[in-house]
């Protein structure tokens, strides 16, 4: 199979709402009057950000929804997405496999496949989605103040507990294991949710890197600063807790692990009912972890107030 049947075959669907999609040199995108474009894109290495031996539909999915969660983290409403694609060779029944996963999630947010590129290379996969937003009405990093609460969506360190499972440096008990797995291949893009807090939060940001560095994006950019409940937000590591995995390496994992694509954001305390009204709307848990202070640098705490003395990173490729 050639490159352009491997592209109609796959990858070519009518095009719905866009007024042109895959088959010509551009896509045409007609956002509605008003509506600002919102327009974000991330990249997937094998090696990198998945493992060579995960299931191609998990995949599709992972690839899309990794940049659904930074249109979530602007109140974006996803539009359409295009997708460059490095493969070392035409493997079908992958094909097949990846699409479908891709597809499936695409459907769910109603965000068309318009256009991309194909080249053969080492498997490598760049998603490059388009969201509309009311002009001037996107969540941004940079608009949080001393006083705000700080929130999170969903649970945090799941992924980065798999990917240590994997990596065999811990071990867990096969239903955790099986949960955490699923955060890690198939994390949820919290769409709805970030598109309900517009007007209530005053900042937002995904997590992709970690909470302590991806929160730190927030404070940078308000030029804040903010004190963190080391333990707020725990999910499947709560069960990972009970299976004597000590406190400092769930710690790392929630505050540090990265993968979790949940939206950090931050409010005033006065819009604590909108937010969680927020929350309920969108069918997704919503948890208070601290508050943001005028005083720069970020302090984390234990459930009893007291300073937590371990230090936290977050992911970065170059360090
Ligand atoms: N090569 C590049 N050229 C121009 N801008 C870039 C480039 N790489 C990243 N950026 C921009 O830098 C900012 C931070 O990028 P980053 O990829 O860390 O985004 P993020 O949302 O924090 O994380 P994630 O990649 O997990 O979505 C974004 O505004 C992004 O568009
Ligand atoms: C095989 C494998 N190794 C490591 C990780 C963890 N990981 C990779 S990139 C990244 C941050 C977000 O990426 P980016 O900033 O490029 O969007 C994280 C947490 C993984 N998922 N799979
Ligand atoms: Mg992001």
């Amino acid at each position: 199979m050639g490159e352009f049947d491997l592209i109609t075959r796959y990858f070519q669907r009518p095009a719905k709402r866009s007024p042109l999609g895959v088959g010509d040199d551009c896509a045409l995108l007609a956002p509605a009057p008003g509506m600002q474009l919102a327009v974000s894109c991330d990249m997937l290495v094998e090696g990198r950000h998945f493992l060579s031996t995960v299931d191609p539909a998990r995949l599709g999915h992972k690839a899309l929804a990794v940049n659904l969660s930074d249109l979530a983290a602007c109140g974006a409403k996803p539009l359409a997405f295009t997708l460059a694609l490095a493969l070392p060779g035409v493997d079908e029944p992958w094909l097949e496999a990846f699409s479908r996963g891709l597809f499936a999630l695409a459907d769910e947010h109603g965000c068309e496949l318009v256009g991309g590129d194909t080249t053969r290379g080492p498997l490598n996969i760049c998603i490059t989605v388009f969201g509309e937003v009311p002009a001037g009405a996107a969540l941004l990093r940079s608009g949080a103040h001393a006083g705000d609460d700080i929130w999170v969506s969903g649970t945090l360190g799941d992924a980065r507990l798999a990917l240590e499972a994997f990596r065999g440096t811990l071990s867990l008990p096969a239903d955790v294991f099986a949960q955490a797995r699923m955060r890690m291949e198939q994390p949820t893009p919290r769409v709805a949710l970030g598109q309900a807090l517009r007007g209530k939060a005053s900042a937002a940001v995904d997590v992709s890197d970690g909470l302590v560095g991806d929160l730190g994006h927030i404070l940078a950019s308000s030029k804040v600063g903010a004190t963190l409940d080391a333990d707020a937000a725990t999910g499947v590591i709560a069960a990972a807790a009970s299976c004597g995995l000590g406190t400092e390496i769930l710690r790392t994992c929630a505050l540090s692990g990265g993968d979790d694509y949940e939206l950090v954001f931050t409010a005033p305390p006065a819009a604590r009912a909108a937010v969680e009204q927020a929350g309920r709307e969108s069918t997704t848990r919503v948890t208070r972890i601290g508050r943001i202070d005028a005083e720069a640098g970020l302090r984390i705490v234990d459930a009893g107030g007291a300073p937590v003395a371990q230090r936290f990173g977050s992911f970065d490729h170059f360090v």
